[in-house]
């Protein structure tokens, strides 16, 4: 449990999250109302009552357990607008938290692949992101993730059929999410290739969620990708972490996805933030798939305070680096880091 100082000295941080997948915001109350929208009969098995859904959320064996439900979940979103209300009902979320910027995920292939048009799905989520810009003032950029568990092929066609919004800059990245186990980011090397061809700005990689050390290593060194979503297995290997801590590499870790998924099953405090913070690897704090893992933004920093109870210049240390490491224009970051200042000054003299 946090303090009060401490839960409104949280609170009040201007924080940014880069490892938010929009689909994992899918509240059961959502799901089950956007069935009934479309008349979708749930398969009961599965979907029963909220209460018996949401204790099923609280007990995943692992990645592969969680995504079985992610990616059935995903059959009530059809139209534009459940994917602006999806993408809405996240902003007025975590403008309670104290977000101001947001780099959201979205998985093409889990919806192309139910015959849903890729327009509908980014024009759905950009309506809803633009709407909860103009009314909260929370930045907002929407990053394409292909999924590791379907062949390379088909990432191939995903990333291709993406260039128009690309180029549009409604997506500005690409990333891969999805399955780890069996999965070598080294398979995924055309991948990155296309999309560096096709000028996608702004490269990342879910890695070493589940996968060692080395696969990490491998994201980095042998793909040249400088962000890595997770990277929590980094901190089996020291020498790695020197290296992460030079490159400047930047780690958006989740510390209650990885409770939830048996990462760091007897809590946060399993978490290597703090060694993380010793070797100068950057990183951001995360919620990762907040409806499912029983917290949004700021319970992830919460937890992570709980745990570690860092002193206020490590949080400001934290939300610095959170800014510095956004895919905003510098006008932006220089906004936020103005924001931040002067809530360290207002705070100043305060015990947390
Ligand atoms: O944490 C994750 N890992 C891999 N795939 C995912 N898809 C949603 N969340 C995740
Ligand atoms: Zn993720």
């Amino acid at each position: 449990m946090c303090s009060t100082n401490a839960t409104d000295f949280l609170r009040a941080l201007p924080k940014c999250e880069h490892h938010i997948h929009i689909e994992g915001t899918l509240e059961p109350k959502m799901l089950f109302a956007l069935a009934e929208r479309h008349n979708i009969t749930l398969d009961s098995s599965m979907y029963s009552t909220i209460p018996a859904l949401e204790e099923r959320y609280r007990n995943f064996a692992n990645l592969d357990d969680f995504l079985a439900y992610f990616n059935k979940a995903m059959d009530v979103l059809l139209d534009e607008e459940d994917f602006a209300a999806l993408a809405f009902a996240y902003m007025q979320r975590v403008h309670a938290d104290g977000l101001v910027h947001a780099e959201i995920f979205f998985d093409p292939q889990a919806h192309t692949g139910r015959g849903v048009a890729l327009s509908v799905v980014v024009n759905g989520l950009k309506k809803g992101l633009k709407q909860g810009e103009l009314e909260f003032g929370i930045s907002t950029e929407l990053i394409m993730c292909f999924v590791k568990h379907l062949p390379v092929e088909s990432a191939l066609e995903a990333v291709a059929e993406m260039k128009p919004f690309v180029e549009k800059g409604d997506v500005i990245g690409l990333g891969a999410d999805s399955s780890e186990k069996n999965n070598p980011p080294s398979k995924f090397a055309a991948v990155y290739s296309l999309a560096r061809e096709l000028h996608f700005p702004r490269l990342t990689m879910h890695s070493g969620e589940e996968g060692p050390a080395d696969w990490v290593r491998q994201t980095v060194f042998d793909l040249g990708i400088n962000r890595v979503d997770h990277g929590f297995h980094a901190a089996d290997d020291e020498k790695l972490l020197e290296e992460l801590a030079r490159r400047e590499t930047f780690l958006t870790l989740c510390p209650l996805s990885n409770v939830r998924l048996q990462v760091t099953p007897e809590g946060v405090h399993q978490s290597p933030i703090p060694l993380l913070l010793e070797k100068g690897v950057k990183f951001s704090l995360n919620s990762d798939d907040p409806a499912y893992f029983g917290g949004y933004i700021l319970d992830n920093y919460l937890a992570v305070h709980a745990a570690f109870n860092f002193p206020k210049p490590t949080w400001r240390r934290i939300a610095q680096n959170g800014i510095d490491g956004s895919w905003c224009s510098d006008a932006r970051k220089a906004e936020l880091s103005e924001r931040l200042e002067a809530v360290m000054q207002q705070w100043e003299g305060k015990e947390i």
